[in-house]
């Protein structure tokens, strides 16, 4: 059996060879960006990711048959439909999630899981279209292709009543329409790993779409001309994986994209103009349950990684006789198991919809989202509560390396481990929750599923409440 499922070397050989327009400080990159200081980390990350899919062990269920050509692909790409391929799906989710502790938003399979669900209803798309989108279903399962995404507008100006209406575009739009193709210009946020991923997926803005010129949604090469990529500072600050356990391994980087005259040709796009599908697509493909299967899937990963770190440093320092530690650790193990069972009762709910696939039940895995919003950052705070001063007490590992080390065995010894072993666990705590890194980890998992009021707004007014409203009239009514 062949395996079109890539391993590590030969996805950092393809995204070496992208050579993206990706501008780093105010300078367009134009070394190898698998070498590049802020890159190299988490495109080594990632690469792991593609060698552990082809691990003898794990390719058992993180990869399987393609329908298509026989040959084994990426189990991220699976088109559910039974209840236990839902189960590998989420398996294979979190086998690469615990890789990072769930700190790799944006690992493969979040966006392999959109281009999932809109392949499974391709045919909703207009004609022409339909057949765009099934074709970059196949193309990205039997290559093993990754993706970055936009579907957020840039934050000029929130208020209801604004209408763009600059002469020169701001919020990305079609401004000429040709024979082969569409001309893009303006800007789209945020794209996460933008620029070292093969595509980009760009998605209708959410909300109002008063204007057809904004009406759109297709993929194209990262590598597209007239297409940048504007990265923020990186948070990789240090090499060394001792000093930042994490950013120097996970840090993603995030990109403002601009499409400056950008041509996408039509056998790229997959809507157009067409209100009724743009309202529709998501709902139709299940677009956001597939989605939320997959978050939350990696949100337990991150929360049982929380646990872990929270109960190692009362171990350190020897504090779990107190009961509000112990209450504070309790809220952590609350979370996970609050979330895993939401995931568990998603799976348990399923329903198979009229083509097949096999939905995970989208209510419990919205409760999780929303509640993950706020139960992420008070996690955090637990972590600082309980490391307190620890948490800045974290010497390099250039002071290991150096004639202070006496001094620092002596005094930043713990109850439990030697001073070296302290430290080391302190720097992961602190890269957790009080860097760079860690503050936008919060800021992450408070927004990249959408903003948390319009979320709750939503789940609100889409939950189906009649069940209840009917027990609580069988009491009012009852003799
Ligand atoms: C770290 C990070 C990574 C991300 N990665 C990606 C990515 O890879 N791809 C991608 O497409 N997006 C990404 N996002 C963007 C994410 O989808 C948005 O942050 C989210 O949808 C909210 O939009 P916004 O940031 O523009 O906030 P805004 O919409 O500008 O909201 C700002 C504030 O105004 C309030 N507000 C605005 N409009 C309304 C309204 N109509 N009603 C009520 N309140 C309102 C909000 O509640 C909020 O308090 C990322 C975000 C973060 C923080």
């Amino acid at each position: 059996m062949n395996v079109p499922a890539v391993d590590g070397p030969t996805f950092l050989k393809r995204i070496s060879q992208l050579r993206a327009e990706v501008w780093f400080d105010g300078q367009k990159i134009d070394q190898n960006i698998c070498e590049h200081k802020a890159f190299k980390g988490i495109l080594k990350s990632k690469a792991r990711l593609f060698d552990i899919q082809l691990d003898k062990k794990k390719q058992g269920f993180m990869t399987y048959k393609s329908p298509l050509t026989k040959d084994l692909v990426g189990t991220s790409f699976l088109q559910p439909r039974t209840k236990e391929d839902l189960e590998l799906r989420r398996l294979t989710i979190q086998e690469w999630a615990k890789t990072s502790g769930g700190m790799m938003g944006r690992s493969p399979d979040y966006m392999n899981t959109g281009i999932m669900a809109l392949g499974t209803a391709w045919d909703i798309f207009q004609d022409k279209y339909g057949l765009n989108i099934k074709h970059l279903y196949e193309n990205a399962r039997e290559n093993d292709l990754t993706f970055s995404h936009t579907f957020v507008s840039p934050q000029v100006n929130r208020s209801l009543a604004y209408y763009e209406d600059s002469e020169q575009p701001i919020s990305a739009q079609v401004v000429e329409e040709k024979s082969d193709g569409l001309i893009i210009k303006g800007a789209r946020l945020l794209a996460t790993q933008g620029g070292i991923t093969d595509e980009i997926l760009v998605l209708p803005v959410g909300g109002k779409q008063i204007d057809e010129h904004f009406v759109y949604a297709f993929s194209i090469p990262s590598n597209t001309p007239n297409l940048k990529f504007i990265c923020r500072e990186s948070f990789g600050y240090r090499d060394s994986t001792f000093d930042h356990p994490l950013a120097a391994r996970f840090e993603e980087m995030d990109t403002i994209v601009v499409f400056n005259n950008v041509f996408v040709p039509w056998e790229r796009v997959f809507l157009y103009k067409n209100y009724e599908t743009a309202s529709k697509m998501y709902e139709e493909t299940k677009f956001y349950p597939f989605l939320l299967h997959q978050a939350v899937s990696r949100q337990v990963v991150k929360t049982e990684f929380l646990l872990g770190v929270a109960q190692l440093i009362v171990e350190s320092i020897d504090i779990s006789g107190y009961q509000h530690v112990q209450e504070k650790v309790s809220e952590i193990i609350s979370g996970y198991e609050s979330l895993k069972a939401l995931l568990l009762v998603s799976e348990l709910q399923a329903k198979e919809d009229k083509r097949g696939i096999m939905i995970p039940d989208a209510a419990p895995l919205y409760a999780a989202i929303t509640s993950f919003q706020r139960l992420y950052p008070r996690f955090i705070e637990i972590v600082q509560l309980l490391g307190a001063s620890g948490l800045i007490s974290i010497p390099t590992e250039c002071d290991f390396d150096s004639e202070i080390r006496p001094d620092l065995d002596q005094y930043l010894q713990g109850a439990s481990c030697n001073a070296l072993e302290r430290t080391k666990l302190f720097r992961l705590a602190w890269d957790v929750s009080l860097s760079a890194f860690g503050g936008r980890q919060t800021l992450y998992e408070r927004f990249f599923f959408g903003d948390p009021v319009r979320l709750s707004t939503g789940y609100y007014n889409g939950y189906e409440k009649d069940h209840a409203i009917s027990l609580a009239k069988s009491l009012l009514d009852m003799d």
